[in-house]
């Protein structure tokens, strides 16, 4: 191996990263390109020849390390250069304030020894968070990782990476052991006891323990009195007391999910785009159309030779990394009772976080979102209200008697456990539960079934129905005043939303009912966060939509958008849509 000339002003950490890094590309199991081995033929010996500048390969690949590394941030000719220095102040300010609110709190009741129990989440609990304080840690901690990774040596960067590898897989096989609920929420646990209760080897318990100490997720210490050695007790960080199923059963159940929906998905990427190209998730196979067969409207495509004929079947990253690649990820969900208890737990607990149309806050407050054509005119369906009144007094008139449930004002399709339903009925309670209707998966109205008889009034009177949203409505539920799609066209690719949204099309064919999409919305500046969302969604054969994304499903689908709201801070959107008349290019 050729051993760099220069390396005068490369630290021995440094030139010993490169070394191992070298190491790890030789013994890694990745197979050279046919370009990069016929690269290498015919230069045997290149890592010695002289570039333009006179250096050698090698000595250029350093310089680049050098340069990347006393950078500062400014990596395009076109990039103002990162201010750390100012950005350090800011951050210190801000941390200042922070300080400063924390210290005017007033300190939190402390509850009697008799009435404290070991498990009691709420022992020893701080106050909660102002708004103003989750705001400057928010700042903070978003300005403490711009900073880090801005001055940070980049292979520092890549290695964080790394680490985050490897502490999501011990937090997550923690979790799923439910180990972080064997640690009490005070005092420690020690690493023997640990495994035994959870019927593991110590040694093996230990390790995993140690990367999370290594992070900061779980503290270490040792109660033997010796200073030297590995931790042999365990105790909760401020982040793994939120990890207890016990205590913390919905973010718990968001880390689950999380996993679940993310890691087994993006592990399977290589394997997924090598199978299927790589194409965004699509259908696959030729495909012929099918009609619906009420209003001839051609609903969407089938795959030739497909089983079964309603069905478009899209391969998903999700699936594949479930082990049941032939499935559709909800019917993966279905196999998985455990998981899918989670997946709900975890859609409530996003609902209480979520803001406006996401939040299911749509009635009397209305949607905080901003129209784009009219940014006076907002979005609430609080004239529910009216219309609600004025079919009774019609069925009065006309029946001599009022039956709510003759034909339903509102359709919450593929609605979950009904959050967003229990949301409006509760803040229209002229809407009665008997006028809307509820409809999901088989497995989910079951459950819904169940939360209704376990005494979950939210929901009594809401007439449920397992239907599959791929199908045509049925009779029961046509013509109603609003469909409401919430959180479901994200999850799928556009053909599929292309149905889903013809399948309402059909439903509200000849009347005045329209279509509330409600969704998560992709930004034009990517953040982290809404990225991630569209990652995600493309493990499970889906992506976040911008403006002009939801525009074109609709017009495909021989809709008319008559608006669209959006809420730029809260990532979310909501288009509200009617019958087309035909001459705006929809697919038939
Ligand atoms: C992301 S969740 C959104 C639930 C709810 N709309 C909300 O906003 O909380 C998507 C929902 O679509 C349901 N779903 C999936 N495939 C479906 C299908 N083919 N027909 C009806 N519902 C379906 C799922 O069971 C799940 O409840």
């Amino acid at each position: 191996m050729a051993t760099p000339k220069s390396n005068a002003s490369m630290s021995n950490l440094e030139a010993n990263n490169k070394n191992k890094s070298e190491d790890m590309e030789s013994q890694s199991s990745f197979a050279p390109t046919p370009e990069a081995e016929s690269e290498n033929e015919s230069s045997s010996d290149s890592q010695h020849k002289k570039g333009i500048d006179g250096s050698t390969s090698k000595e250029s690949e350093l310089k680049e390390i050098e340069k990347a590394t006393t950078s500062t941030g400014a990596t395009t000719p076109s990039a103002p250069a990162f201010d750390f220095v100012k950005a350090a102040e800011d951050l210190l300010a801000d941390a200042k304030k922070l300080k400063a609110t924390i210290d005017s709190k007033p300190t939190p009741p402390s509850s009697s020894p008799e009435s404290a129990k070991p498990n009691d989440a709420n022992q020893h609990a701080p106050l909660p968070p102002s708004p103003e304080e989750i705001v400057l840690r928010q700042r903070i901690a978003k300005l403490g990782k711009k900073i880090a990774f801005e001055t940070a040596p980049p292979m520092e960067v890549l290695k964080s990476d790394w680490v985050t590898i490897a502490d999501v897989s011990a937090w997550n096989i923690f979790l799923h052991w439910r180990a972080f609920d064997h640690i009490p929420l005070t005092g420690s646990i020690s690493i023997a006891d640990l495994a035994r209760a959870l019927d593991a080897d110590e040694s093996l318990v230990s390790r995993i323990a140690c990367m999370l100490i290594s992070t900061g997720k779980l503290t270490g210490s040792r109660l033997d009195g010796k200073e030297q050695g590995p931790p042999t007790h365990i105790s909760h960080s401020r982040i793994s007391r939120l990890l207890r199923t016990n205590t913390s059963p919905a973010t718990a159940a968001l880390a689950i999910v999380s996993f679940g929906n993310g890691m087994k998905g993006f592990a399977k990427w290589p394997e997924y785009f090598s199978t299927y190209d790589r194409h965004e998730p699509h259908p696959t196979g030729r495909e012929i159309l099918i009609h619906d067969s009420g209003t001839g409207i051609v609903v969407t495509t089938k795959r030739r030779g497909a089983q079964d004929s309603n069905k478009i079947f899209v391969p998903t990253p999700f699936s594949l990394g479930w082990g049941h690649p032939a499935l559709a990820p909800w019917e993966v969900k279905a196999r998985y009772p455990e998981y899918a208890r989670h997946f709900e737990m975890a859609m409530a607990a996003k609902d209480k976080g979520a803001q406006g149309a996401l939040g299911g806050d749509l009635g009397v407050g209305g949607y905080r979102g901003v129209n784009v054509e009219d940014p006076g005119r907002k979005f609430s369906l609080t004239w529910l209200a009216e219309l609600s009144q004025k079919k009774q007094q019609q069925q009065q008139h006309i029946l001599g008697y009022t039956n709510p449930s003759l034909k339903p004002l509102l359709v919450d399709v593929g609605g979950g456990l009904g959050h967003f339903l229990a949301n409006l009925l509760a803040n229209i309670p002229e809407v009665k539960p008997e006028q809307c209707i509820l409809q999901d998966r088989p497995e989910v109205i079951a459950q819904v079934a169940k939360n209704i008889e376990g005494g979950d009034k939210r929901l009594k009177g809401v007439k449920t129905m397992a239907h599959d949203f791929f199908q045509a409505q049925p009779e029961e539920a046509k013509g109603a005043a609003v469909y409401v799609l919430r959180r479901v066209l994200l999850d799928y690719c556009d053909e599929q939303a292309v149905w889903i949204l013809k399948r309402l099309r059909c439903a509200l064919h000849g009347s005045e009912g329209r279509i509330v999409i409600m969704e998560g919305v992709l930004l034009d500046k990517p953040t982290p966060e809404n990225r991630l969302v569209d990652m995600v969604m493309m493990n499970l054969g889906g992506k976040l939509r911008n403006e002009e994304g939801y525009r074109k499903l609709c017009m495909k689908a021989g809709l008319k958008v008559r608006g669209y709201w959006m809420d730029v801070e809260g990532a979310s959107c909501v288009v509200e849509c009617v019958e087309g008349d035909g001459t705006d290019g929809s697919e038939e």
